[in-house]
């Protein structure tokens, strides 16, 4: 085979190709930047540049196929039954594919006339925001397309979840783009090209990750984006959805500029925009919510994350639920009580909840199988979804009937449930049930076109046509007795693709067949090594009829299937509303069984600045500990925007390992929780709504990657020096550590300040530089508070508790040890660390600097010997406290 094979020539690509080509060129012109998948019987075949990148990234032969202009045409194919495979693996290498379906059979092809090609047509771009296969698809996780547009200096995010048809839109500022962008973790961004000249917008889209989609300006123009969202959710005005911006409007008018092209016409049952704007959720930027592992581990895995910890739902799309709503706190007291009301109720009423768990347990996924319907994607099975979800909605509904009690009633975001799951409210949803009860039989295919799925009764001519099929099968079975008792010749009736049904005999048998008399009756048709084949003229009057009767059912259930599909869509917004109640239920629930387990309480959450937990654990971490064995320390925190009652800057000391890292994050998770309206796991927390949650943790620990972290971290330093306001909530780590100075000191002391005097925020401030701990006694709202460690018989014995005050020493050597550094370097740095607290006074705090470069890089990349010299260089006789200190920090530099 020609590896280099010729590219589609510039000019007319299509000349003197061949009728079936000339398709396939006409598709590739339609979608020239998308692999065509080119159906052809039961492959899709890939052609010239198209097969060529397709065969090197699936890693399947590249074959020829014809000629085209002299030379022959790259080809390579997938088999239809396995083509979603390898759809899922050309996206994920960052290609979109265009679908060109046969949109007729060969047999009607030829019905138009004896040289007509089979009509093909483009039926569908895929892109990994518009996903809606279930294989394709995470079903406890979104798949969200977004887009973004900016205007008069006011921006907005689209998402629309294509295989549920939800809807959501974010108003916010420029810089509040990547937090808004994080929020929704979009698997592919459409952007507006003459936005990449924006930097803001460029750093916001490289934060976010995903797959980016430049979209030309024109479609983002407010005038064409409202037209096309009128004709997207096929009405006469956008009133209904409010006051949407200038930015709202073209946002989403991208998205259906996309929805247009990607999805061929097909309309998918979307919701009305659900609308948030920076007033009502937490800003939580990009490094924050990976540094806190909210809805994913820095492993990028699921496992690991607070959202894994606390997920006890059921259904997947309970799942889903609960991840946007961790993905997404709210601001509002009100709106955050109403959740936990739904919580505090499923705790009280054990039964309740147990029995709602076991009914969730055979719901479907109601939104997604509807989604499919709409999209021409879907199939019985997804009817069967549907009539399974809405029949689970009716038992949910006698479940809570049977327990009305006027001292009972659920709280209001559970009676909201209800109502929009009771069939009593919703006349249409229960006819549309009735019917597909009565309708839908038997074991239900993925396509309409498999039939089988009609029940017996719903349609007589239907059920005539089953009849004549079956009847003439049955007729054949004595045909075959007959024959072979005529002929006195061994034979069977079999049935295949090519002949239809035919007479076999063994070569040696069929002899006498094929001699007279018998010849009269047996026409012979094929001979095979071992076997003969032939019909009668009765078997060929049988199989047309049985082939007839057969076709005519099909057509018959694929007619059937239209008029459901079409039945589901007009009932679309209230199976939506149904199975979104269904998952709220399931989230309250699953929070309620966590509760319970995890000895998680109530937060109180409030307008105020306060932030008061008592004994708070981090459910991960304690996670982790309990596995091993061991018990988690509950830690109290407490700080107060207004200073009143005490600081609202925490400085946070102690040894490594000592726990001073899982204390910030925790607090801060207890803030993501409160807000998102789930119990903590705290003894008792109050919290003052946080507007901003920011943290800083982890990357400065890393050594090894010196500058480039200290870079990374003073610009995430300074975004939250310029963003965090009175309302925030900030966790530093180790700020000013991954520079070789000692300039890192002066950094983080200067970062502590303006986070008191004028971010006037709410932090907590984890560091090394126990000089900080004076900042104590100078400003008004500070106070130390610190992880205890202890000396037991020279090892050092670890307590996690928080308390007041500064921590005493560092243990540094010590936790050195524990890492296994050997006996010798260990030895040799507390005599270092002897010397230098005589020299410099006693300060006990610079033990831990040098051997911290040990404890994360440990021997097995620098060899002990490594480590050894570099503390035997460094002499620290007759230095001053602050040449000691940049000694240190040289040697850190030079171990690195
Ligand atoms: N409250 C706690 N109760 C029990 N174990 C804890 C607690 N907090 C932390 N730990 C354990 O101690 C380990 C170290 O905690 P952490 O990473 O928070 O320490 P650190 O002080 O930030 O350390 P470093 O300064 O080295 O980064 C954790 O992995 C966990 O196993």
């Amino acid at each position: 085979m020609n590896a280099q094979a010729p590219t589609i020539p510039e000019r007319d690509p299509a000349a003197g190709a061949s009728p079936v080509m000339a398709q396939f060129f006409e598709a590739k012109a339609r979608q020239p930047d998308a692999l065509v998948f080119f159906r052809m019987g039961d492959f899709y075949e890939l052609f010239f540049e198209d097969a060529q990148k397709a065969s090197a990234a699936l890693g399947i032969t590249l074959t020829a196929r014809g000629e085209h202009g002299g030379q022959p045409i790259p080809m390579c194919g997938v088999p239809v039954h396995a083509a979603e495979a390898y759809l899922a693996k050309l996206i994920r290498a960052g290609f979109k594919v265009a679908v060109c379906e046969q949109m007729e059979s060969p047999a009607e092809a030829k019905k138009r006339g004896s040289k007509s090609v089979v009509r093909r047509d483009l039926v569908r771009v895929v892109t990994p925001g518009t996903l809606t296969e279930e294989g394709l698809l995470d079903a406890r996780g979104a798949n969200r397309l977004a887009a973004i547009s900016v205007r008069a200096g006011a921006a907005a995010v689209a998402a629309v979840e294509l295989s549920t048809g939800e809807v959501e839109c974010l108003a916010v500022q420029v810089p509040g783009l990547a937090s808004a962008l994080a929020a929704l973790s979009p698997s592919e961004i459409l952007v507006p090209d003459r936005l990449f000249a924006d930097e803001a917008v460029s750093a916001a889209l490289k934060a976010a990750g995903g797959f980016v989609q430049p979209l030309p300006q024109a479609l983002a123009e407010p005038a064409a984006s409202e037209a096309r969202l009128k004709r997207l959710y096929g009405v006469d005005t956008l009133d209904g959805f409010g006051q949407l911006s200038g930015a709202e409007v073209s946002a989403l008018g991208l998205i259906a500029a996309h929805l247009e092209t990607t999805q061929a016409g097909k309309a998918p049952a979307l919701s009305a925009p659900r609308r948030a704007g920076e007033a009502d959720v937490m800003v939580i930027d990009p490094a924050t919510r990976s540094s806190l592992e909210i809805e994913k581990a820095t492993s990028g895995s699921r496992d690991g994350s607070l959202l894994a910890a606390i997920d006890r739902t059921i259904t997947a799309p309970g799942a889903r639920l609960l991840a946007a709503r961790l993905a997404r706190p709210l601001l509002d007291p009100a709106a955050i009580d109403a959740r936990l009301d739904a919580i505090a109720w499923f705790i009280e009423h054990r039964a309740q909840r147990q029995r709602l768990r076991e009914l969730l347990r055979s719901m479907g996924d109601m939104a997604r199988a509807l989604s499919r319907l709409a999209l021409g994607r879907g199939g019985p099975r997804d009817l069967g979804a549907l009539r399974d979800g809405l029949g689970m909605a009716e038992q949910i509904t006698a479940l809570f009937a049977s327990m009305r009690d006027p001292l009972v009633q659920p709280p209001e975001e559970i009676a909201a449930a209800l109502r929009a799951l009771n069939p009593a409210l919703h006349a249409d949803l229960a006819d549309f049930r009735a019917m597909l009860k009565d309708g839908l039989g038997g074991e239900l295919p993925a396509l309409a076109r498999d039939g089988g799925f009609v029940a017996e009764g719903v349609r007589p001519e239907l059920d005539q046509a089953r009849a004549l099929r079956d009847d003439s099968r049955r007729v054949i079975l004595g045909l075959e007795a007959r024959l072979a008792a005529d002929s006195g010749v061994a034979l069977k009736i079999r049935h295949n693709a090519v002949l239809g049904y035919f007479v076999e005999t063994t070569a040696k048998a069929a002899e006498p067949l094929m001699a007279p008399p018998l010849n009269a009756t047996f026409i012979h048709r094929q001979t095979l090594a071992n076997q003969v084949r032939f019909t009668t003229v009765e078997l060929a009057e049988l199989d047309a009829k049985i082939a007839q009767a057969g076709e005519r059912a099909l057509a018959i259930e694929a007619e059937t299937f239209e008029a459901w599909r079409e039945a589901a869509i007009r009932v679309a917004h209230g199976i939506q509303a149904a199975a979104e109640a269904a998952a709220r239920l399931d989230v309250a629930a699953g929070l309620a069984e966590w509760a319970e387990d995890a000895g998680a309480s109530r937060p109180t959450v409030d307008r105020s600045t306060a932030f008061e937990a008592e004994a708070a654990r981090h459910p991960v971490v304690e996670a982790a500990v309990k596995r091993a064995g061991e018990a988690f320390t509950p830690n109290d925190c407490r700080l107060d925007g207004v200073g009143a009652a005490g600081a609202r800057l925490s400085i946070v000391t102690g040894p490594n390992m000592a726990g001073k890292s899982t204390f910030l994050r925790q607090n801060a998770l207890l803030a993501v929780l409160a807000q998102a309206g789930c119990y903590v796991p705290a003894k008792r927390l109050r919290i003052g709504v946080v507007d901003k949650l920011f943290s800083r943790v982890g990357a400065g620990d890393d050594l090894a990657r010196g500058r480039s972290t200290f870079m990374a971290e003073m610009v995430e330093t300074a975004a939250i020096l310029t963003q965090a306001t009175p309302r925030s909530l900030v966790i530093l780590d180790e700020i000013g550590r991954g520079t070789a100075t000692y300039d890192g000191l002066a950094i983080a002391w200067a970062c502590a300040e303006a986070l008191h005097e004028v971010n006037r925020c709410r932090a907590l401030f984890a560091t090394h530089y126990h000089e900080l701990a004076t900042l104590e006694g100078r400003l008004a709202y500070v106070a130390n508070l610190s992880l205890r460690a202890k000396e037991w018989n020279g090892d050092l014995i670890f307590l996690h508790e928080a308390g007041p005050g500064p921590a005493d020493r560092s243990y540094g050597v010590q936790v050195a040890k524990l890492a296994g550094v050997p006996p010798a370097v260990v030895s040799r740095a507390r005599d270092v660390l002897e010397r230098l607290e005589r020299e410099a006074g006693a300060p006990a705090h610079l033990e831990d600097l040098p051997l911290f470069a040990a404890v994360a890089e440990p021997e097995a990349k620098y060899g002990p010997s490594v480590v050894e010299e570099a503390l035997k260089a460094l002499d620290p006789d007759g230095m001053s406290p602050r040449e000691a200190m940049d000694a240190l920090y040289k040697l850190k530099g030079l171990l690195a």
